[in-house]
């Protein structure tokens, strides 16, 4: 590739590129042997590239006919050990050359480089295999790299000229200039990497085919050749025949053909003449010639290659939770083969935009050809579109393009049948492996239940994936729960508070009773389980039932005796009822005897139509974006006060409620003003203890104190000494420039306005007035 008559172009590295390479080619040995896979793995995304402008604009075929790729490994005349890798692909333009190869575009890099650098080696070795390089992991095994490349002719291009990017490993620069060779390539590009002295094992073929076999034969749809030799004994009477064939069969090897079988062929009567002797035999072997794993009997598939297969399609470096390999037909003529992955993860912006659903991981193919990842928006519905699927459809067209596709049945179809395998294959892992099941619940446990919300057709199966939290077990799906109800029962009892965890809600006042009856309880900590019951609302014909809310039933209760029961309490209380009623008309609409409490004396229950704690927050955080008015006031009212009458402090209450003067005797003050003040605590303690806000913090808490100072017989009016050291006497000193350093590190530098901190952009809005000498606002109405 030596060019020095020809004159180059000489680049630097944007300052990304030369951090990255210096980290890769001071990066551990144990990882080098990537760098094939991401060179083949460019190689194919070329190629396909290629293929796919093709439907459009056929002449870029021209040059090459076969689309492929080639590896060849060799010791070159000049002592040096060379691999080069070539391929029929779209090729480069010298732009793009210095564009693709000298500049960083990729998002995960910024990321790889930031953890990179603060990692030892050994932690960089993983790392590397994690993110995946691309072409900068060449310089893993290379001191010089030549990328020579032949863009394919267009209308846009009809006379390429074949451009070579030339970089060594220790070189802050890179060089691009026409090839001394011109065109020989045809079309493509051919990378040619001399190894260093430390890589030269990767001159053995064997190793070559191996790396290929493990990572490579599943991430190209192309076949990859590989460049061997032999040594194969040949009778020497036709030595010199067998010369000639073999030189031409190297001749054309060396040309842009690429020979699959042996060309040398021994003549059957040969076997007279028994003198042998040796000649080296090239030949091309075909390294991936396996039919795609999609393609063959799942029988014959290891769990290894289905792995394999996995990341090298999906550039997903942890391997997959489970997966489903299936063939069948769609209903309207089209069989296909298909793979369904569910990966170990969400994606981190998963939950981001939960009303948005993009699948980009539905690779469509046509007869083992890829045609396209982009099925379009809501191709599957959100609660699926993270899984990873491969389709392989035999009888459409291969030319279909995406805007045709979508106006066929099979998209439709296709769409139904594998959101039924991913159900299906979920509820088999479910019912097979509860261990899976629950790395499975540990992700997706959230999506089921969006899904069931999501997708009514579904809905069913979905709510059957779904798992709560109960104050008797860790993990209770609704049937197990419906399987464990008592008799009489008939509600799912649920207490949800978002964002508690349930050993908290294990402890509230709403399932005392339930509890200490051995009633099981859902305890729903998450924003999303509410909304999962809320849109149920019923499961197997059984209501789901908050605990927080006016309506909760056993079940095994006597009506008329509970009936009974409650007005004999009600008739005996009724004078704190009534009394407690005005203390509490702000906070609640009515106050009432309670079922459902044991020790604690009251609690704050809403009505039918009211919110609990829980819905009232979840509305507050989006108060302000309007449009609640007057119904969201009323919901907010719609609250009882429940009291416990077997509770002493209840008792105690009634008893010095009906101490108090009546209407028409002497009025007791102090007594009133007393007893006033217990019920405020009271009251405000319940709807502390229900989740509630109450509504004067300050006035509690200089309630608590008087009460607080009362039982421990301090004087409820004796001052607190409020002496406080004074400020310091007024400076009026103007202080120093030096003082003031700091302002210029501040974002935004010595510029007038406003700081927001990052973390509260978007958070926060202000509306700036203008205000006149007096410091009134002016209008702009004032001018006219
Ligand atoms: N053999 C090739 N033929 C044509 N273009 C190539 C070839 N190899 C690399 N390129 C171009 O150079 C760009 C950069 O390659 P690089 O391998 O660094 O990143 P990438 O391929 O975009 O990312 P990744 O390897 O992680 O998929 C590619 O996007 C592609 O445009």
């Amino acid at each position: 590739q030596d060019a020095s008559d020809i004159p180059k172009q000489k680049h630097d590295y944007q300052s990304d590129v030369a951090r990255l390479r210096k980290i890769v080619v001071n990066s551990l040995y144990s990882n080098r042997d990537v760098f094939l896979r991401e060179l083949i793995s460019n190689a194919n995304d070329a190629l396909e590239k290629l293929r796919l402008t093709a439907l459009k604009e056929p002449e870029v075929l021209t040059g090459a006919e076969e689309l492929n790729v080639t590896i060849k490994a060799f010791k070159d005349d000049d002592g040096s050990s060379r691999i080069i890798i070539r391929d029929t692909g779209i090729g480069m333009t010298p732009e793009e050359l210095t564009i693709n190869l000298g500049t960083l575009a990729k998002s995960g890099t910024s990321e790889f480089l930031a953890r990179a650098e603060n990692t030892d080696t050994t932690g960089t070795g993983n790392l590397i295999g994690a993110f995946g390089l691309g072409f900068y992991s060449s310089f893993l095994v290379a001191d010089q790299v030549y990328v020579s490349s032949l863009a394919a002719k267009s209308s846009r291009n009809p006379e390429p000229v074949q451009y070579v990017f030339s970089s060594s490993a220790d070189e802050s620069s890179f060089e691009v200039y026409p090839d001394p060779h011109g065109n020989t390539l045809g079309r493509g590009t051919e990378i040619t990497l001399v190894l260093k002295d430390d890589t030269q094992e990767y001159l053995d073929t064997h190793k070559l085919a191996d790396l290929v076999n493990k990572h490579s034969s599943f991430s190209s749809q192309f076949p990859i050749y590989l460049f061997t030799q032999r040594t194969e004994q040949v009778p020497d009477e036709e030595a010199v025949e067998e010369v000639q064939a073999a030189e031409e069969s190297k001749t054309e090897v060396d040309e842009d053909e690429v020979v699959v079988e042996d060309t040398t062929e021994i003549d059957e009567n040969e076997a007279k003449e028994p003198k042998m002797k040796d000649v080296v035999v090239d030949e091309w072997i075909h390294l991936n010639s396996q039919p795609p794993i999609w393609i063959r009997d799942p029988k014959t598939v290891t769990d290894e290659e289905y792995e394999l297969f996995y990341q090298a399609t999906f550039k997903d470096f942890d391997k997959p939770l489970a997966w489903h390999h299936f063939s069948g037909d769609t209903g309207s003529g089209v069989s296909f083969r298909a793979i369904i992955y569910i990966p170990s993860r969400l994606d981190e912006s998963y939950w981001n935009n939960p009303l948005v659903s993009s699948s980009k991981d539905l690779r469509l193919m046509v007869k083992r050809t890829f045609i396209t990842s982009d099925l379009g928006e809501d191709a599957l519905p959100k609660w699926a579109n993270w899984v990873k699927v491969i389709v392989d459809a035999e009888d459409l067209p291969l030319n279909v393009s995406r805007e045709q596709l979508q106006s066929t049945k099979f998209l439709k179809q296709i769409r139904q049948i594998l959101l039924r395998h991913i159900l299906q294959m979920l509820t088999r892992v479910m019912e097979e492996d509860s261990e899976k099941f629950e790395e499975v619940q540990k992700v997706y446990g959230n999506v089921f239940k969006l899904g069931a919300v999501e997708d009514k057709r579904n809905r069913d199966k979905l709510v059957a994936l779904t798992r709560f939290y109960t104050n008797q077990k860790n993990s209770t799906s609704l049937d197990e729960y419906l399987a464990n109800k008592k008799q009489g029962q008939n509600q799912i009892f649920y207490l949800a508070d978002m964002g508690k965890k349930p050993e908290f809600l294990a402890k509230s006042v709403f399932i005392e009773k339930l509890d200490a009856r051995g009633y099981e309880v859902l305890l729903l900590g998450d924003p999303l389980d509410e909304i999962f019951v809320q849109n149920l609302r019923v499961w197997k014909k059984v209501q789901f039932q908050d605990v927080a809310k006016a309506g909760l039933k056993f079940g095994d209760e006597d009506p008329e005796e509970e009936k009974e029961e409650i007005e004999v309490m009600t008739e005996k209380f009724r004078p704190l009822l009534d009394w407690l009623k005005g203390q509490a008309e702000d906070v609640v609409r009515e106050v009432v005897i309670s079922n459902r409490l044991v020790s604690s004396s009251c609690a704050v229950v809403a009505d039918m139509f009211g919110y609990t704690a829980n819905i009232e927050r979840m509305m507050s955080s989006t108060a302000n974006q309007g449009n609640q008015g007057t119904m969201h006031e009323f919901a907010k009212k719609q609250k009882l006060l429940e009291i416990n009458p077997k509770s002493p402090l209840i008792q105690g209450l009634l008893r010095r409620v009906e101490q108090l003067p009546a209407e028409d005797e002497e009025p007791d003050a102090e007594a009133e003003a007393e007893l006033k003040e217990v019920a405020s605590v009271l009251i405000d303690g319940a709807l502390v203890r229900s989740g509630f806000h109450v509504p004067d913090s300050n006035e509690f808490f200089t309630r608590v104190d008087r009460i607080l100072r009362r039982s421990l017989g301090v004087s409820e009016t004796a001052p607190t000494d409020t002496t406080v050291k004074p400020a310091p006497p007024v400076d009026p000193e103007i202080h120093t420039e030096d003082d003031f350093a700091f302002l210029d590190d501040l974002p935004g530098g010595d510029q007038p306005g406003v700081y927001i901190p990052d973390s509260s952009k978007g958070q926060v809005s202000w509306e700036v007035e203008e205000i006149d000498e007096e410091g009134n606002p002016v209008h702009p109405r004032d001018e006219l």
